[in-house]
């Protein structure tokens, strides 16, 4: 469904993305690790056209040249995402932001009322129903992260990228958090492309996990692989740890 290929950005001298290679297929959750700096959100502003790739970067969706596409096409075209620093609309009640979703993510043109019943619906599936009413900015953090997730839910997705979503997140709200994920793939076939610092979380929910280093891909496979893999050991893990 994802398809990159040869993916790089410069910012000046420095090689920020270099060269990576990735597919993410339908109904998958998919992992993007490594350490500060080596890329990771440089890499999700390629694909949701936040920034323009190096020439002979090819980045497509179902097909479809994404870096021919402007970013309110791509969230159309079914890419959505969520922020490191939650953008939640504060002032904005918890259904007016869903709704705005279902508004905004989505290439059909609907009424305020079909808005507000997709956005009801994509709070039910992150369990905040019952906070529609609430000003947004009175959410706990944790259920602020929900928020985000709720009104890429209310566009009905094909692919979600997730921006550290755990970090700051206690490890129970980190564990509703993963199981939202995990249905959004098992109850609706999303695919999610997550990056994250908090190592049980994607271990414990990712499918496939990729791995990157100063721009290149040092390492992709299973998170029992990544987790025994020495290379990713020594640039990420073994730092955390340390
Ligand atoms: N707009 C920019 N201008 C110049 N350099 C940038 C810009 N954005 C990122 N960089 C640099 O590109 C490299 C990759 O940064 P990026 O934010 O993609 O890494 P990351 O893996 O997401 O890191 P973190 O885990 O700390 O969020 C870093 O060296 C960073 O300083």
């Amino acid at each position: 469904m994802l398809e990159a290929a040869n993916v790089s950005k410069k910012f000046g001298g420095l090689v920020a993305v270099d060269g990576v290679d990735f597919e993410i297929d339908r109904g998958e959750i998919v992992g993007l690790i490594g350490p500060n700096g080596a890329g990771k959100t440089t890499l999700f502003n390629t694909i949701t056209g936040v920034l323009d790739p190096e020439k002979g970067s090819e980045i497509t969706f179902n097909g479809e040249d994404l870096l021919a596409l402007d970013t309110h096409e791509i969230a159309r075209s079914g890419v959505l995402r969520t922020f490191q620093i939650v953008r939640v609309f504060g002032e904005m009640t918890v259904l007016e932001n869903a709704a705005a979703g279902a508004l905004f993510g989505t290439d059909e043109s609907i009424s305020q009322a079909e808005a507000e019943r997709r956005g009801r619906e994509a709070l039910a599936f992150v369990g905040l129903e019952d906070k529609a009413e609430m000003e947004a900015r009175n959410l706990p953090i944790a259920q602020q992260k929900q928020l985000e997730l709720a009104r890429t839910v209310a566009s009905d997705p094909d692919l979600v990228l997730l921006d550290e979503i755990a970090s700051g997140l206690t490890p129970g709200e980190i564990e509703e958090l993963s199981d939202t994920i995990r249905r959004l793939r098992d109850d609706r076939d999303v695919s999610v492309f997550w990056i994250e610092h908090i190592m049980d979380a994607i271990l414990g929910t990712a499918d496939r996990i990729i791995v990157l280093k100063n721009g290149r891909k040092i390492a992709e496979g299973a998170p029992e692989e990544i987790r025994n893999n020495e290379a990713v050991t020594e640039a990420y893990l073994g730092a955390e740890e340390s």
